[in-house]
């Protein structure tokens, strides 16, 4: 791609942050220079302790880790000389970062009396999240406490406003700004593409934010690739944290934090028995398709329940988004439960209680791996794009059904002919697929890479909650964003192949988990070694 986000904003940012904070970005490029100095007189220091040290686990504290950000460190630097003293400012508290292999993910967050807010955040009491509470209020605490740092915050808060859409790129998700009362303020989301970091790295070094920040939470493998370029860009240290507990830990807050932050997807037939929610498209199952073949009274369906489904399972409609409050629920059904993170590749983590989990499995065919192969299929220029036009698709234009091979259903093992054989399986017998004339279009070959992926996802992701025994299995992920189809897909495909035993679960700030751990994580103090949240390691 020759558009590049960053550059084309990169003056935008600079000149409308600097006209906005009256000069202040003049004050930053001086600041950088002096951190830039300072950042490399801290690489060299005679004892060859690198800036890495001081990654949160490195610092032991009476037999404790202490997760919360670095001592400031105001005052002369190495040269003596007061002018050139540090600001002793230090706004980094407020954020949370995870940058991933596809996209970087922002949180940061601004203290607000509720009466400020929008008040679309009451705390609810999720088992998923009970006990999870972060004493992240003790560091954002001192964070207003002088006029140094209010004018700080004041300044990126201003700046962030005016990044609320970078670009090509760089989005804030304004949509998914949520008031927290356990935190006491309101929680932002910003998004933009990791391939356009060593840019974000250079406009954010062309403007005053950075000068008030110097450490913050960092996670994802974006923590220590990028971890060199912040420091000597920026000179702002990263704390490195598992992205695995960060995602776990952003996850239990937000079910816990968030009203309405969970939903699935039902089957209208099925809305409609239990009571459809007002809106919902709730309409009749049809039969299982006219060219199906009559009931066969020694076929295996075992239940009712799992006939119903075959009936949905053949119009592929489990088209209604239900929210799911499990707050009611006792916490013994919570527990134990599958995190499925569909980022770039996948992640299947095991979560046996509050901050206790295992990383099980993953899969190398993930988001990203739909997204590449998109780019090569298509002429699609951004994944919400793509998104759209898979909606818009026939994907049995190119799909194999089990009817187009048996001419009809197979009965014997419930597959009725609708029902998907072989992604992709038509186009071998092609005379000249992709050539103008074949029939197939774009929006019908997207569609049907869009399930395929995502039916793989499902199944590892079944067979993973089958050998682990649990219920309920949470989808979260950058994947799923703009993206109902999948969702849809997955919540028929698990609760057809458990029979209605499990249940896919989604969140609404499905792809920032992991940036709200982090967040989270930056101002806790917690013992590790032997505590469950570091057990992070595979089978
Ligand atoms: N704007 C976007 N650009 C590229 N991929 C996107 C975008 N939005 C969503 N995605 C999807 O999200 C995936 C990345 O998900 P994410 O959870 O952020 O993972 P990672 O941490 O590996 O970047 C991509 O591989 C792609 O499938
Ligand atoms: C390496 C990763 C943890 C990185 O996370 P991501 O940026 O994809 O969210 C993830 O891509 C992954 O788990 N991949 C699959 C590796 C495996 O086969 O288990």
């Amino acid at each position: 791609m020759t558009n590049s986000p960053w550059r084309s904003d990169d003056r935008r940012w600079a000149l409308g942050v600097a006209l906005c904070l009256c000069g202040a970005g003049a004050a930053a490029l001086h600041c950088t220079r002096r951190r830039r100095r300072r950042a490399g007189e801290t690489q060299g220091q005679p004892n060859g302790t690198r800036h890495a040290s001081i990654s949160r686990r490195d610092s032991q504290d009476g037999g404790r880790v202490r997760r919360g950000l670095p001592p400031r460190h105001a005052g002369p630097d190495s040269s003596g000389s007061l002018s050139d003293t540090y600001p002793a400012v230090d706004i980094g508290a407020v954020l949370g970062v995870d940058i991933g292999g596809t996209l970087s993910k922002l949180v940061y967050f601004e203290k607000k009396a509720p009466s400020e807010a929008d008040p679309q955040c009451k705390p609810s009491g999720d088992p998923m999240g009970k006990k999870v509470e972060m004493k992240r209020t003790v560091s954002l605490g001192n964070l207003h406490d002088t006029m140094e740092q209010q004018e700080a915050l004041k300044e990126f808060y201003t700046f962030m406003d005016q990044a609320s859409r970078v670009g090509e790129s760089g989005v804030k998700d304004a949509h998914l700004s949520v008031y927290s009362h356990a935190l006491g303020g309101v929680l932002h989301f910003f998004h933009f593409e990791t391939r356009f970091m060593d840019r974000a790295v250079e406009a954010i070094a062309n403007s005053p934010i950075h000068r008030n920040i110097q450490a913050l939470g960092c996670t994802g493998g974006g923590a220590f690739k990028f971890e060199e370029s912040f420091l000597q860009r920026l000179a702002v240290r990263m704390l490195q944290m598992d992205e695995m507990e960060c995602l776990v830990r952003g996850m239990q807050f937000a079910l816990a934090n968030i009203p309405e932050a969970c939903y699935t997807y039902r089957p209208p037939v099925e809305v409609k028995k239990e009571g459809a929610p007002s809106g919902g498209e709730a309409e009749e199952g049809g039969g299982s398709g006219g060219d199906e073949p009559g009931p066969d009274p020694r076929d295996n369906l075992r239940n009712k329940r799992m006939r119903e489904m075959a009936e949905v399972s053949a119009k592929r409609e489990y088209t209604v988004k239900v929210g799911r409050s499990i707050a009611d629920e006792p916490a013994t059904t919570a527990y134990p439960a599958l995190v499925v993170s569909l980022g770039s590749g996948v992640s299947i983590i095991k979560v046996d209680g509050p901050a206790k989990f295992k990383r099980v499995s993953g899969s190398s065919i993930g988001g990203g791996t739909y997204w590449g192969l998109c780019r090569l299929l298509t002429e699609a220029t951004s994944y919400d794009e793509s998104l759209d036009m898979a909606r818009q698709g026939n994907s049995d234009k190119v799909d194999m059904l089990v009817g187009d091979i048996y001419g009809r259903g197979y009965s014997k093992f419930q597959l009725s002919s609708n029902t998907l054989a072989s992604s992709f399986g038509k186009v071998g017998g092609m005379e000249a697929p992709g050539k103008p004339g074949s029939g197939v279009s774009e929006e019908d070959l997207v569609q049907s890479l869009l399930v395929m992926i995502t039916m793989n996802i499902g199944q590892v992701a079944y067979l993973n909650a089958k050998l682990h025994n649990t219920r309920r299995i949470y989808f979260v992920g950058n994947f799923l964003r703009h993206n109902r189809l999948s969702g849809q897909q997955l919540a028929f495909a698990i609760d057809y192949w458990s029979s209605g035993e499990m249940e896919a679960l989604f969140l609404e700030h499905e792809g920032y988990c992991g940036a709200l751990g982090s967040f989270l994580m930056s101002g806790t103090e917690e013992p590790i070694g032997g505590g469950a949240a570091s057990e992070s390691t595979e089978d």
